[in-house]
Parts: C-alpha cells; sequence; structure tokens
C-alpha cells in the first residue's frame, strides 16, 4: 500500500493563478503509469492545490483554522479544486490508469476541536475493487467554524495510519528538505533538529508550506519520504529518493 502525493508546486505553475504545469504533470502521471505496469501495489494518490484552490483561500481569508460561512466562497474554492483534480484523472486515465475521484468536500470534516474525520470505507472499496483513489486538498465543513481548508498533506498523513500504508511518499517542488545551504537532508527523525531551516512556500499557500509537512509526517508510524519529481519514479520503484522522515 502506497499513498503518494503531487504537491500542488510540482504540477501547476504556483506564481499563476490556475495555470497547469503540463509537462510536469505527464511527467509524473507517466512515473505512476509505469510503476503499476511493473507491479499491483495498491496506490492512493492525493494532490494538493499550488496554483488552484491557494489563491481562492486566500482571497477569502480560508485557511485551516480559519472559516467561512459563505457558501459561494466554499463552491470557490473547491470548484477551483475539482478543476485540478479533473486534470489529474484525465492525464492517468489516458495511460491506463485507473483513476477515480474522491472529493474531501464531500466525505470529510472537522470537529469542534479542529480534529480531521475522513472514513475510510469508501477508499477501501475502491482498491479492492481495482481502482486508484485520487483525493485533493479541499475545503470542508468544520464544527463551530464553517468550512476550513484541509491540505493535501493532512490527508496524506491520515490516510496512511486508516490503511496502514507501508510507504509514504510526497513529490514537491524541491529535491528533499534543504538545509541552510540547500543541501538535501537526509533523514529527519526530530522537528528541532530542522525547525530552523524550514519555512512556509515561497508561493500563495495557506496551509504551511515544509514546516507543517515536516510536522505531518513526523507524527507517523511508517517512514515518509520527500522528494521532487525526478524522485518520483524511483520512490515507486522502492527506493527512498531526497528526505526521510522517520
Ligand atoms: N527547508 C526547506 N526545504 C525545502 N523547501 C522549503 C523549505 N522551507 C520552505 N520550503 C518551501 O516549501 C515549498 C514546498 O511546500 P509546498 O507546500 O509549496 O509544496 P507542495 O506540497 O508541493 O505544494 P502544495 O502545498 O501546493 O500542494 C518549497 O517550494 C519551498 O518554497
Ligand atoms: C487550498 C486548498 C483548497 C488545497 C490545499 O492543499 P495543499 O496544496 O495540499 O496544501
Amino acid at each position: 500500500m502506497i499513498v503518494l502525493k503531487l504537491g500542488g508546486s510540482v504540477i501547476t505553475d504556483k506564481e499563476r493563478p490556475e495555470t497547469l504545469d503540463g509537462d510536469a504533470l505527464e511527467q509524473a502521471a507517466d512515473a505512476v503509469a509505469s510503476a503499476l505496469a511493473a507491479n499491483d501495489d495498491d496506490l492512493v494518490i492525493v494532490h494538493g492545490g499550488g496554483s488552484f484552490g491557494h489563491h481562492n483561500a486566500s482571497e477569502h481569508g480560508v485557511s485551516t483554522t480559519n472559516g467561512t460561512h459563505d457558501a459561494a466562497a466554499v463552491l470557490e474554492i473547491h470548484g477551483a479544486m475539482k478543476t485540478l483534480n479533473q486534470f489529474v484523472l484525465s492525464r492517468l486515465l489516458e495511460r491506463g490508469v485507473q483513476a477515480v475521484p474522491v472529493h474531501p468536500f464531500s466525505t470529510a470534516h472537522r470537529d469542534d476541536d479542529g480534529t480531521l474525520e475522513l472514513p475510510a470505507g469508501q477508499i477501501e472499496t475502491m482498491l479492492s475493487e481495482g481502482f486508484v483513489p485520487v483525493l485533493h486538498g479541499d475545503v470542508i465543513a468544520h464544527a463551530g467554524a464553517g468550512a476550513t481548508i484541509v491540505s493535501g498533506d493532512e490527508l496524506v498523513a491520515e490516510l496512511a495510519r486508516d490503511l496502514a500504508a507501508d510507504r509514504i511518499g510526497l513529490c514537491s517542488t524541491v529535491p528533499g528538505v534543504l538545509d541552510a545551504d540547500d543541501a538535501v537532508i537526509d533523514r529527519i527523525s526530530a522537528y528541532e533538529d530542522v525547525a530552523s531551516v524550514l519555512g512556509a512556500s515561497d508561493a500563495t499557500d495557506v496551509t504551511g508550506g515544509m514546516a507543517a509537512k515536516v510536522q505531518a509526517l513526523l507524527a507517523l508510524d511508517a517512514e515518509a519520504s520527500i522528494f521532487g519529481l525526478e524522485g518520483l519514479a524511483s520512490f515507486l520503484e522502492g527506493a527512498n529518493p531526497g528526505t526521510t522522515i522517520e
């Protein structure tokens, strides 16, 4: 069981609202299709927002903790993420990957202390029927706050726990977590060891960039890898490119 996140920073041009990075998405879809043709791993894909979703959320002041009760804002953010999801699905389908959508807005919520609730039965059934579920960062109902953002990273962490994933990979726009000299850090086992070099995203991003990613992955039992697009094929083949979070 592999849970893979395709970062929004990889598959979109994060500097330009609602702009795909078509070449990068095709390269990612090629790597996924080749890996699935070579082995029969169960695979769940989650993608982030990049230039879809973050701009809309930011304009409406919505984050993982600041909610909105404005249905028009919810539809705008959710609509942007569904548009990107459709692009991801179609690139995978073109390559024979049996990819199907799971929209977190329709299946997940946060309780009043902000804890994410994501029922796993739907995804488990899809997997056992041979589908590749493709989730995405989204806006979801949040008890007491209206609706807030759920990041793809949070979904990855939740799915990894619920589905007892063997391998967890985050493909981002950087080759791994970088140290103060921009060299890739090989392994991270404690947040304090790297806190000083971890930042937010360089682009508009309402979910916390690299710092939030590392925190979410450190909380997991299984090891996880953060790597760039050039590491995706090797990760899917069983290697540990980039940074390993243990
Ligand atoms: N120490 C660090 N090492 C690597 N990247 C860092 C570091 N600190 C901050 N960053 C930023 O984190 C970004 C990656 O986080 P980001 O949330 O943008 O990625 P993503 O998950 O691929 O995209 P999205 O959130 O849109 O899905 C990098 O592009 C970089 O700007
Ligand atoms: C901003 C939205 C709607 C999605 C955020 O998901 P992420 O890019 O994985 O942080």
